[in-house]
């Protein structure tokens, strides 16, 4: 099957009210985990590759891996995009390199690091917009910052994200903006702050309504609700892996994620994407570190990659069954990146803004 654009991913998850995981991939390791995963639950499936995962792998290596699984997986949609682009350069290079969906993060400035001003992120990602739809691609906008709304942090990571302490404003998406946001971009999907943010450390316990506000999707997805929302810094954080972890020489302390159930409460409301990247990252390294621990003469690294194979598919299979992704990937008929620019086009995919 040719790579498929995320827009009809999440178009025919909106209409049958499920969420589609978008993992984040950097290794051959983690591409066959998933689409093992895919493959059992009769799955749809977006890869992400970040510009970490550039910097880790190099273009060349993630692009052929993608279309790897897609052919190894015939049966299955794959979408490949862009995660957090930063300028319409890297946007444009990764449509060059066969991306069929991209994401303009302008909701910082090129550095990946500092908060940008609202005409900065509205002409940035107008202008990927513009590119993209022309070649049939789905573009992804990001609104507000990801940061913890316990401590008003902003969401460092070692890949992107901003600085420092922010204010609320900036850490949770305003509803009026979005649909204005959208009306003047014309994005396909919409990544939004609610409280979450990338890695292990998002909340020091278990989230409640005033850290993560759920409550938020609703009031957005009411304004622009043909427009999938995005839900980044998505990890649960499973406790049972960061057991293993620390067990088995591991010191990750006391920490907690987005539940699933949660997570679950939001595709109820317009969540279509979800980002996962830590989960995996997770299990890879508990299933190691118990191999190791346990297998103290192995030096093979097949040994001890099967078993970190194995502990992803799992968060994979849990996580496609929970968002109701799980059955869709065989009612899914590729619809052409061509077929997909004549429709943007004649104006087909335009937002509605209430
Ligand atoms: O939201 C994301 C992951 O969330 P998570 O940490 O799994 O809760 C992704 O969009 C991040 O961009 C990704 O994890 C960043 O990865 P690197 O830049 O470190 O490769």
């Amino acid at each position: 099957m040719p790579l498929v654009s995320m827009r009809q991913l999440l178009d025919h998850a909106a209409e049958h009210g499920y969420g589609v995981p978008a993992f984040n991939v950097n290794n051959m390791e983690q591409v066959k985990a998933i689409m093992e995963a895919a493959a059992e639950t009769d799955s749809p499936v977006i890869l992400q590759a970040s510009a970490g995962a550039r910097k880790y792998a190099g273009e060349p290596f993630l692009r052929h891996l993608i279309l790897a699984a897609a052919e190894a997986y015939p049966q299955i949609p794959v979408c490949m995009h862009q995660d957090h682009g930063t300028s319409p350069a890297v946007n444009i290079r990764a449509i060059q390199s066969a991306f069929s969906s991209v994401m303009m993060d302008g909701s910082l400035l090129e550095d990946g690091k500092t908060p940008s001003d609202w005409d900065y992120n509205v002409a940035v990602t107008r202008k990927v917009v513009d590119l993209a739809h022309a070649c049939g691609v789905s573009v992804e906008g990001e609104l507000g910052c990801l940061g913890s709304l316990e401590t008003g942090m902003a969401g460092e990571e070692d890949g992107i994200g901003a600085e420092g302490k922010l204010d609320h404003s900036k850490l949770l998406t305003d509803p009026d903006e979005a649909a204005e946001f959208v009306k003047l971009t014309k994005v396909d999907a919409l990544a939004i702050a609610i409280g979450t943010s990338h890695g292990a450390y998002k909340f020091t316990r278990p989230p409640t309504g005033d850290v993560l506000a759920i409550s938020r999707i609703k009031e957005i997805h009411a304004r622009i609700p043909n427009t999938h929302l995005v839900m980044h810094g998505s990890s649960s954080v499973p406790q049972d892996w960061l057991k293993i972890i620390n067990e088995n020489g591991g010191d990750l302390g006391e920490t907690y994620g987005v539940p699933v159930a949660e997570i679950v409460e939001g595709i109820k409301h317009g969540v279509r994407k979800v980002n996962i990247d830590t989960d995996l990252r997770m299990a890879a390294t508990g299933s190691i570190r118990k191999y190791m621990a346990e297998n103290p003469k192995k030096f093979d690294p097949r040994d001890y990659l099967k078993p970190a194979m194995a502990g992803m598919k799992g968060i994979c299979k849990a996580r496609y069954e929970a968002f109701g992704t799980a059955g869709n990937a065989s009612k899914i008929k590729p619809i052409s990146l061509e077929d997909m620019a004549n429709r943007y086009a004649k104006g087909d995919l335009d937002p509605k803004v209430n």
